[in-house]
């Protein structure tokens, strides 16, 4: 085997995961923007999330900030050496994260140490077969982990919000897939895919469930049970009214692929692995003779770009754009402007802002802070990052993170450094809306994975402090220009989060009634 070939090729397929949706998710998110109504939130969210994908398309830049943890199948041909293989991933991989194109994201579980390369105890993930066929296949998927964290397991019979009993049989089954998309509301990147594993153990139905995640987005089940099933789902989730980002809208599900394996007696787990709208996987196969590719999977099809439509929206929203409608922010920012601002407002931020996410709310918990964040604005990000040769860091990627995760800490925070705005998606829970309101702070949700969006929009890296927590965790210092993001909870005790959370539990209770005998 030529094994710089070889790296070679599992380098192409890192990178174009990374930067190039498949066409079967490109189709899915098409078809899911024409079902929008103009000029509502969902549409405009999911113009930025088109123009975002033909922006990193053409960057070669990551689509979403969190490359996830990269996990490779891999099937071989008798004889093939999988060691190799392996060599192969690893250095094609550090060399990925080096150019920029994967953040590092493999963190020591105890000490908090990012290894830097994404290179460590159990990451990557690598999973080989053999089979019978004379060519090896190697298959991607990069998942971030705000989508992971949606992930759910049912063991039936169990009783569920709004839908109640789920009993052991296919009934059951579909009202634990119900739930499942209503339990992820716009945290995992709606509109998401699933990937649902019926029966094994707990880790079994887990692998299954991500198994589905590896069918074309336009297959049909030959399981005729499982076909009326995904079809099901796929008719009614979308009427949960959760919409893209949470924000409401047409579409709440792209897709969903439904496993089945058998199990022990006394165990029944529903499994569902959740993805993000950025659901980057792509397969090749390999000569193992010369380590050449020899064709790509998911690229069936026409061409699906987004650059025409993406031109025409964007002139339309210069036209139809009444500047007073946007309300422009630059920090410091004062309490009353703060007062000013309402659930459904567009903010356009110019000036600084500073992330800070997991390490750095723990952080700021019990230590001061490494600058004034007097009237700030703190933006919930793990950038991509890159240093030139002059030491200057420039953002290859910036979209925000799940805010919820900072939701023990980020009231306490706001109110003692004086914070005015956070920026991040998903929104925030009961805690945060009575600081905003108690303290004057607002919650501005971006676009979750559209990290080539924001990262245009920031214009330059002022500083970085708390690097000890490496590139994602760190506190880097923003210059930007027009990000724009908009006002979901205020400082007057309302929350489209909630509302949306409250009317798609309504809607989930329709369908509590029996389907499937
Ligand atoms: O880690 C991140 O940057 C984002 C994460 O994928 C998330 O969805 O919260
Ligand atoms: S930020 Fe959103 S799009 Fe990016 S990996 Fe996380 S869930 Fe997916």
């Amino acid at each position: 085997m030529n094994l710089e070939k070889l790296k070679e090729s599992m380098y192409q397929l890192i990178v174009e995961t990374s930067t190039n949706l498949p066409k079967d998710v490109r189709r899915a998110i098409r078809e899911a923007k024409q079902r929008e109504n103009e000029g509502t939130r969902a549409a405009m969210s999911l113009a930025t999330i088109t123009n975002n994908i033909q922006m990193a398309d053409e960057n070669v830049s990551p689509i979403c900030q969190d490359t996830g943890l990269p996990t490779f199948k891999i099937k071989t041909p008798v004889g093939v050496n999988q060691l190799q293989i392996k060599e192969a991933i690893y250095e094609a991989i550090t060399k990925a994260t080096k150019d920029g194109k994967l953040r590092p994201n493999s963190v020591d579980s105890l000490t908090g140490e990012n290894s830097g390369d994404n290179l460590g105890l159990g990451t990557p993930v690598i999973k080989f077969e053999q089979w019978e066929k004379d060519y090896i296949e190697a298959k991607l998927i990069l998942k971030g982990g705000g989508c992971e964290n949606k992930n759910i397991q049912y063991s039936l019979p169990c009783e569920l919000d709004g839908l109640g009993r789920a009993g052991r049989d296919l009934d059951g089954i579909r009202k634990c897939i119900m739930h499942s998309v209503y339990q992820a509301q716009g945290q995992g990147c709606s509109a998401g895919f699933i990937g649902v594993g019926i029966g094994g153990d707990r880790s079994s139905g887990y692998d299954l469930a991500k198994e589905q995640l590896f069918r074309s987005a336009d297959d049909v089940n030959p399981n005729e049970s499982l076909r009326q099933l995904e079809e099901y789902v796929m008719d009614h989730a979308n009427e949960l009214g959760i919409g893209t980002m949470g924000f409401g809208g047409e579409t709440t599900l792209l897709g969903c692929k439904v496993g089945v394996m058998n199990r022990i007696p006394a165990s029944f787990f529903v499994s569902v692995a959740y993805n993000c709208w950025a659901f980057r996987r792509l397969g090749i196969s390999i000569n193992p003779e010369t380590g050449d590719i020899n064709e790509w999977q998911y690229q069936d099809g026409e061409l699906v770009s987004f650059k025409e439509e993406n031109e025409a929206e964007k002139q339309t929203a210069a036209a139809s754009e009444s500047e007073s409608s946007i309300v422009t922010l630059e920090a410091p920012i004062t309490e009353e402007k703060i007062r000013e601002l309402k659930v459904g407002d567009v903010v356009r931020i110019n000036g600084m802002m500073y992330t800070g996410r997991d390490a750095i709310h723990k952080h700021l918990s019990d230590n001061d802070a490494p600058i004034d964040l007097n009237g700030q604005i703190i933006y919930h990000c793990g950038p991509v990052m890159l240093k030139d040769d002059e030491g200057q860091w420039h953002v290859k990627a910036a979209g925000p993170t799940t805010s919820i995760r900072e939701e023990p800490y980020q009231g306490d925070i706001m109110k003692r450094f004086g914070i005015r705005a956070v920026i991040g998606k998903g929104g925030m829970g009961p805690k945060t809306l009575a600081a905003l309101e108690e303290h004057g702070g607002v919650y501005l949700n971006a676009i979750g994975g559209a990290a080539q969006y924001y990262a245009d929009c920031i214009k330059s890296v002022e500083g970085v402090d708390l690097m000890q927590f490496g590139i994602p965790e760190a506190m880097w210092h923003l210059k930007v220009e027009g990000f724009t993001a908009v006002v979901t909870m205020d400082s007057h005790g309302n929350s489209l989060h909630e509302k949306v959370d409250k009317s798609s539990l309504e809607k989930l209770a329709q369908f509590k009634d029996r389907v499937f005998n």
